[in-house]
């Protein structure tokens, strides 16, 4: 959509004074995965270990975006790109604000994911695979929605009848089912502190 007549105003406070102010850098890390994998525990139990070590940090969760900004959105492939679309704008606005901001959606179109990349400057956007079998993510059922999906009585789910896209070059993987939720967290805040973001 063309932006017309709207003029750009700099800001008074810049993010690189922000991130100087709380020593750190801001960025995104992006949780992707089927229902159930563990995104919004992982992305949960990282924000809480970061904001324990004094970080700025917030969480974008599925469920809640849908309650508020995106309540207008279903799960038709052009509303999760929407859906998409808006969060990878949210999410640039909070590394802006000096935020190192967790997403938790299942984000499961290559392309919707590709595009909020391209939206973040290099190196701020770090795609976390949530690694975990649709069989165990079934098992795990943590809403009963794979039931339901299973019962006809919810269209279009991920993974049973709508396709989730496995990332092909994700920065890192975390299997669920190797790793314990402590032990998965640890090797996220390991892969910050190698890549010196903390
Ligand atoms: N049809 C269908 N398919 C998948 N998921 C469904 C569906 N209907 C409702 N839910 C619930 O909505 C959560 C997924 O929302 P997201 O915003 O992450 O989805 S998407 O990224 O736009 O695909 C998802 O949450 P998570 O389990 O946390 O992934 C479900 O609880
Ligand atoms: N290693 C693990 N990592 C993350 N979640 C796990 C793990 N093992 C078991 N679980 C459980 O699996 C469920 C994952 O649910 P949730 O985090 O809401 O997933 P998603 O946000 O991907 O839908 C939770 O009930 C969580 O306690």
């Amino acid at each position: 959509m063309a932006v017309e007549n709207i003029t750009w105003h700099d800001a008074s406070v810049t993010r690189k004074e922000r991130n100087r102010k709380n020593e750190h850098e801001s960025f995104v890390l992006w949780f992707t995965g089927l229902s159930g994998s563990g995104k919004s525990t992982l992305a949960n139990a990282v924000s809480r270990k970061l904001f324990e070590d004094d970080k700025q940090t917030y969480v974008l969760d599925g469920d809640n975006i849908r309650h508020g900004l995106n309540n207008d959105l279903g799960f038709s492939p052009e509303d999760r790109k929407e859906n998409i679309r808006r969060i990878g704008e949210v999410s640039k606005l909070f590394v802006d604000a000096g935020y190192i901001v967790s997403t938790a959606f299942i984000s499961p179109y290559r392309e919707d994911r590709q595009q909020v990349r391209q939206l973040l400057q290099d190196g701020e956007f770090i795609e976390i695979y949530v690694e975990c079998s649709l069989e165990t993510c079934e098992e795990r059922d943590p809403k009963g929605l794979y039931r339901k999906a299973r019962n006809g009585d919810i269209p279009s789910f991920t993974g049973i009848s709508s396709p989730y896209e496995e990332p092909e070059s994700p920065e890192l993987v975390v299997n669920t089912e190797e790793n314990s939720i402590e032990g998965a967290a640890d090797l996220i805040v390991d892969y910050l502190k190698g890549k010196e973001l903390l």
